[in-house]
């Protein structure tokens, strides 16, 4: 069968832990996202023991965001390890998605718009112009623009996406709950079936699973509604 698109966020407080994790969900997903909490307390092996024997792609996200020279020397820095998927900050600008992009380029470059924990009345004491649905329309285009061939956004923006960046780009979405799951500290969430329906191409879902007593299971059964909901 077919693994879905999901990537399964480890972020677990051990290697241990994580590498168990990715082993009983690897059956069924077809991504596995690395973020700051495993690698920066393990550095670039955790990759390698995430992925242990399985072909399933890797998703680092290490959401960069600085000057394009550092972003440039970061993103080179780590292409080496052969992430499928890297992702910068949309808001560090155009220069430095460039600069990511040029620097990597066996890596699909994601631009995060408008991280899925904040709402709206965040957006207004950043100072950033919203609603949250026109900034993370802005942040898309501008990232398209400067080469990114994929974005994170939540469900809630992916159709207005979809509808401006065309078939071409990857739409990768957390703040993603099952029906009935606790939502946590995210903000602007959807079902997995929802978000697949309005467009995304990958869905990114850590507690939902890695929280549940038995992850296999829980992959297993998202995994299955989403194959229920693309045949209906
Ligand atoms: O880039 C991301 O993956 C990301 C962007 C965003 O806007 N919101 C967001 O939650 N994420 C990541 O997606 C994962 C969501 O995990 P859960 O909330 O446990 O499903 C975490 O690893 C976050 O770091």
């Amino acid at each position: 069968m077919t693994p879905a698109p999901i990537a399964v966020a480890l972020d677990a407080p051990d290697l241990e832990t994580a590498a168990q994790w990715a082993s009983l969900v690897t059956p069924h997903v077809s991504t596995i996202k690395v973020g700051l909490e495993l690698y920066l307390r393990y550095g670039p092996d955790v990759i390698a023991s995430v992925r242990g024997a399985s072909g399933v792609q890797i998703f680092l996200d290490l959401k960069l965001h600085d000057i394009p020279n550092t972003v440039a020397g970061a993103a080179k820095a780590v292409s080496r390890l052969r992430p499928a998927i890297l992702t910068v900050h949309a808001t560090g600008g155009a220069a430095m998605i460039r600069a990511a992009v040029e620097s990597a380029p066996h890596t699909k470059i994601a631009a995060v718009t408008i991280l899925t924990s904040l709402n709206e009345s965040d957006l207004d004491r950043m100072g950033l112009a919203g609603p949250a649905d026109e900034a993370v329309r802005r942040l898309s285009s501008l990232s398209v623009e400067a080469g990114a061939t994929a974005l994170v956004c939540s469900p809630h923006e992916v159709a207005a996406v979809r509808a401006e960046v065309g078939p071409d780009i990857t739409l990768i979405t957390p703040g993603v709950r099952p029906q009935g799951a606790d939502v946590q500290d995210q903000a602007r969430v959807a079902t997995p079936e929802q978000a697949l329906a309005d467009g995304a191409d990958l869905l990114v879902i850590g507690r939902p699973i890695t929280g549940s007593a038995d992850p296999g299971a829980a992959a297993a059964a998202i995994a299955a509604s989403l194959r229920r909901t693309t045949a209906s």
